[in-house]
């Protein structure tokens, strides 16, 4: 699986410059609104025509301006997931599935109904019409749909942002089983950091048109410039770390990471096991004492490299041993407890408020 990028295209005053190239199964495009991503989504889809560049999926050229290749979208055999799941209101679930099937070319046919049905548990909704479905329900549909047409490439563009979280969470163990399990990779947009730290073994950050960042997850979205970048109203951590000791009487799991241990909800998963935890800066408290007699699990010493006002509030990170944590604290708690650079603080993180991302590494 390999996805080549590499496009220039000027719509507007908005200019897009971005190249990417990886083998990662899921790759997910991160950004502030207008930096771009729907727009490189739509240059692979084929739904425009980049002034230059050229973009290859497993090494199948469908665009090079300079050999003037600009395969038609609909010869490129690309699956597409919306936010909204636009299945055929008149057909039940089987026939939405086997609809996608039409667009795919006889000798390309490998997927079987079946396996995609399994995949994606649906196999009590293949008599339903979509009325009769959940948002998540229409959305794992959508993705068989889009399965069916034995697409070279995913294209997911924020399928799930109009779920609400419970839904979403429903909906991310199908995700990660296409990841893990399916031969097709997946270009991912998403504003939620907690899903593309569960769902990306790369992310790919832009800003105005260009990539800021690219590399593995928790590299990016744990550099404090890459997460205020791309998600000022939702920063926060990511570590990655290794499961170093369970405690099941506690219902309880030891993760080691560059901050430090922490504490999080019990985990199957066997000792030295890679996971990364996402912590909501708005999830940590700080502390210029040790507190006692808290029932916050983990306490991680470090000391303040740098605040950042952000309205009423600061954004204040961190040095936590080799990791960077950051916090969110009112104002008046910047004053009242003499919060500065350099000064010694202890960062208080709930337990529950870690999200244990699985596999995708
Ligand atoms: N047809 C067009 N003509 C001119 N400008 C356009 C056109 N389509 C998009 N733009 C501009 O291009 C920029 C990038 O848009 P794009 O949709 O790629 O952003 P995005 O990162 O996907 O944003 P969002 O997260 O809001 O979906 C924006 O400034 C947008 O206004």
């Amino acid at each position: 699986m390999s996805i080549e990028l590499a496009v220039r295209h000027r719509q507007g005053t908005f200019t897009l410059d971005a190249a990417v190239s990886t083998d990662a199964r899921l790759v997910a495009l991160f950004g502030r609104s207008g930096s771009g991503k729907t727009t490189l989504v739509k240059a692979v889809a084929g739904l425009i025509r980049p002034d230059e560049g050229r973009i290859a999926i497993d090494g199948e050229v469908l665009v090079d301006t300079n050999a003037r290749v600009f395969v038609p979208p609909h010869r490129r055999r690309i699956g597409m997931v919306f936010q909204d799941a636009r299945l055929f209101p008149h057909l039940d679930v089987r026939r939405n599935l086997t609809y996608g099937r039409m667009f795919s070319p006889r000798a390309a046919r490998r997927t079987r109904l079946d396996d995609v049905v399994d995949l994606l548990g649906i196999g009590h909704l293949l008599g339903r019409r979509p009325e009769a479905l959940s948002g998540g329900e229409k959305s794992r549909v959508a993705i068989g749909r889009a399965l069916m047409s034995d697409p070279r490439i995913l294209l997911m563009d924020e399928p799930f942002a109009s779920l609400d979280e419970a839904r979403r969470q429903e909906i991310m163990p199908y995700v990660e089983r296409l990841r893990d399990e399916g031969r097709v990779p997946i270009l991912y947009v998403s504003h939620a950091v907690g899903e593309v730290v569960r769902l990306a073994s790369v992310v790919v950050a832009l800003a105005d048109g260009k990539v800021t960042a690219a590399g593995p997850t928790d590299a990016v979205l744990s550099r404090l410039g890459a997460a205020a970048a791309t998600s000022p109203s939702d920063p926060g951590t990511v570590l990655a770390g290794t499961v170093a000791a369970h405690d099941e009487a506690e219902s309880l799991c030891e993760i080691a990471t560059p901050a430090g241990r922490v504490m999080v909800p019990f985990l199957p998963l066997p000792i030295g096991a890679p996971v990364r935890l996402h912590i909501p800066a708005r999830d940590v408290m700080l502390a210029v004492e040790p507190p006692r007699g808290i029932s916050a699990l983990n306490v991680l010493p470090g000391v303040i490299s740098r605040l950042d006002p952000d309205g009423g509030a600061f954004d204040v990170a961190v040095r936590c041993g080799e990791a960077t944590i950051m916090a969110r604290v009112t104002r008046r708690s910047v004053v009242a407890l003499g919060l500065e650079p350099g000064r010694p603080v202890h960062a208080l993180v709930k337990a529950v408020a870690l999200h244990p991302a699985g596999s995708g590494l």
